[in-house]
């Protein structure tokens, strides 16, 4: 499934990257990075730390800016945040609305866009639904588990309808089983929206499970996109599957390679 490039959810080219502050040249974070991920496609990074995936995150968002080069989403200039790219981030505590309920929460989205209140609780309620929150629509996030605060912000980021759903690894912060439980459910909430996700996560497994295609970031500085893996395994996909395992232990001796400078040597 390959869109034309000029009408790709996400298109990079030849994007380099220094944070400001940061001279030109040697200090660029990305450099000559081009990656194009079409419109429905479910998209993971993967890549030695501090290589640069949040970064290629915030040059989506629009919260950071390309140094050379040019990131777009559906052939438009990225000015800064825009409802149609919503993020999803990794911390249960700082994202959510503490005084607001979680139906408030979800339907913060509508309600900036000016929907009316009946129609600001059925899109909250549809999403509510969606992740499995229904029966706590009047709590609290205090009152809610760091999985459920992970599930509502999911929920608000889709209720505001972006087109691009960007998460920097969501569900780390979670314990072993509820983050199990959410990989799980991601994709079938990806297959039920039918938007674009790019997911940033450091665990293969999470990768394996849930991409369609894997990019493997070369590590920074000068960070660009050292491979790209198709992932043709079905969904709900099945980690005791031995191709899965196969594609996971090519995964990681790729990042160990790459984390190790090996490549370099080569
Ligand atoms: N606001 C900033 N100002 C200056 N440098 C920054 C800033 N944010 C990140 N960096 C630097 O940019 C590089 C890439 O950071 P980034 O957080 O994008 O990497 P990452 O691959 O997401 O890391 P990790 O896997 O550890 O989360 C790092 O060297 C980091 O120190």
């Amino acid at each position: 499934m390959t869109a034309a490039r000029d009408t790709a959810a996400i298109d990079f080219r030849d994007v380099g990257m220094a944070y400001p502050g940061q001279a030109k040249g040697s200090e660029l974070i990305l450099a000559e990075l081009s990656l194009s991920i079409p419109e429905g496609e479910f998209f993971v990074l993967v890549g030695p730390s501090g290589s640069g995936k949040s970064t290629l995150l915030k040059l989506i968002a629009g919260t950071a800016f390309p140094t050379e080069g040019e990131v777009k989403t559906f052939d438009q200039d990225i000015h800064g945040p825009d409802r149609q790219r919503g993020m999803v981030f990794q911390s249960v505590e700082g994202p959510l609305f503490d005084w607001l309920t979680v139906e408030e929460n979800v339907g913060f989205g509508p309600k900036m866009a000016g929907a009316d209140g009946a129609t600001r609780r059925a899109t909250a309620q549809r999403f509510i639904d969606m992740v499995g929150l229904k029966g706590h629509e009047h709590k609290y996030p205090s009152e809610l588990s760091g999985g459920m605060k992970q599930r509502v912000q999911i929920a608000r980021t889709l209720a505001a309808d972006p087109k691009v759903v960007l998460l920097d690894e969501p569900f780390a912060a979670l314990d072993a089983l509820t983050r199990r439980v959410l990989q799980r459910e991601i994709a079938r909430i990806w297959t039920e929206t039918g938007r674009t996700f790019l997911y940033v996560t450091h665990d293969i497994r999470e990768a394996v499970l849930l991409g369609q295609r894997i990019g493997v970031m070369s590590r920074g500085p000068r960070a660009s996109i050292r491979n790209i893996y198709d992932i043709d395994l079905p969904y709900p996909r099945d980690d005791l599957d031995s191709r899965f395992a196969e594609i996971v232990r090519k995964l990681e001796g790729d990042i160990e390679r790459e984390a190790s400078g090996q490549w370099d040597e080569m």
